[in-house]
């Protein structure tokens, strides 16, 4: 199928072809210069109120795996910071690299990291997510960076899940768990408008990249690697390298949280 991926002959390179958004003027991720990065007193400090009760599911949807969480009231939400109003928490998931190497998309002076947490809000002065997600102001998307280091036992709780969802299309219940366990002490951060980095592109995200890093041991990075873009029956592809490159800042000016 000619669907939109991260192989050869379907991954970021193609995809201007279907999604001309591709050649847009804030698109994501971005190579943040830390330099370049202006310190803003008049940025917020980031309020993040996640409640446990809302996670729902995980599920392989075939490009990542991802958490959902049910957000029809807000009681999991983000507000302050960059953003203007409250910001409904819809999903989180992840990219990686198939080697320790890569697998972040925002770059940090040109670093990669092996992965990249990303936490999905929207706007709630719009009706619904499908509502929010292709508004200037519709989505902020926390980006928080993975670098090898010990074990991450909060993290474990999501990679003990992924025996489940081995394949495209697969998904359980998974429900109880705690998103703020997964961000860091410090919630210093770097923000910029940009897109979503997958089809359809949209330029509609207020990114909000977390300067401090949680860890992951390698052996919780062969756990990612254990998934499979491909469906059940199917020939196998493992799921890596998930990744879309940084793309031009186009004049963006990136704004720090922090002196
Ligand atoms: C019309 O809605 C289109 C569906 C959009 N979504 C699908 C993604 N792959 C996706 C990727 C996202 S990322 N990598 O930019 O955070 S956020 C996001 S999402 O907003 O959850
Ligand atoms: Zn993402």
């Amino acid at each position: 199928s000619n669907a939109w991926g991260y192989g050869p002959t379907n991954g970021p390179d193609t995809w201007m072809e279907r999604f001309p958004n591709a050649k847009g003027l804030r698109q994501s991720p971005i190579n943040i210069v830390t330099k370049e990065a202006q310190f803003d007193p008049s940025l917020k400090p980031l309020k993040v109120k996640y409640d446990p009760y809302n996670s729902r599911d995980i599920l392989n949807n075939g490009q990542s795996f991802q958490v959902d969480f049910v957000d029809d009231t807000d009681s999991s939400t983000l507000t302050g910071g960059p953003i203007c109003g409250t910001y409904r928490l819809n999903q989180f998931h992840f990219h990686w690299g198939a080697s320790d190497d890569r697998g972040s998309e925002h770059n940090v002076d040109g670093a990669q990291f092996p992965c990249e947490l990303h936490l999905v809000h929207w706007n709630t002065k719009y009706s619904s997510f499908r509502e929010a997600a292709d508004k200037d102001d519709g989505l902020a998307v926390i980006g928080v960076f993975l670098k090898i280091g010990a074990p991450n036992p909060q993290l474990q709780k999501v990679l003990d899940a992924l025996d489940l969802v081995k394949t495209k299309g697969k998904q359980t219940t998974f429900s109880n768990f705690d998103a703020k366990t997964l961000l860091p002490h410090s919630l210093d951060y770097w923000t910029y408008e940009g897109s979503l980095t997958t089809p359809p592109l949209l330029e509609s995200v207020t990114w909000i990249v977390l300067r401090e890093v949680i860890s992951v041991s390698s052996v919780q990075m062969a756990k990612f690697r254990s998934l499979f873009f491909t469906g059940e029956g199917e020939p196998q592809i493992s799921m890596v390298d998930n990744y879309r490159p940084p793309q031009l800042l186009q004049g963006r000016q990136v704004r720090a949280s922090f002196q």
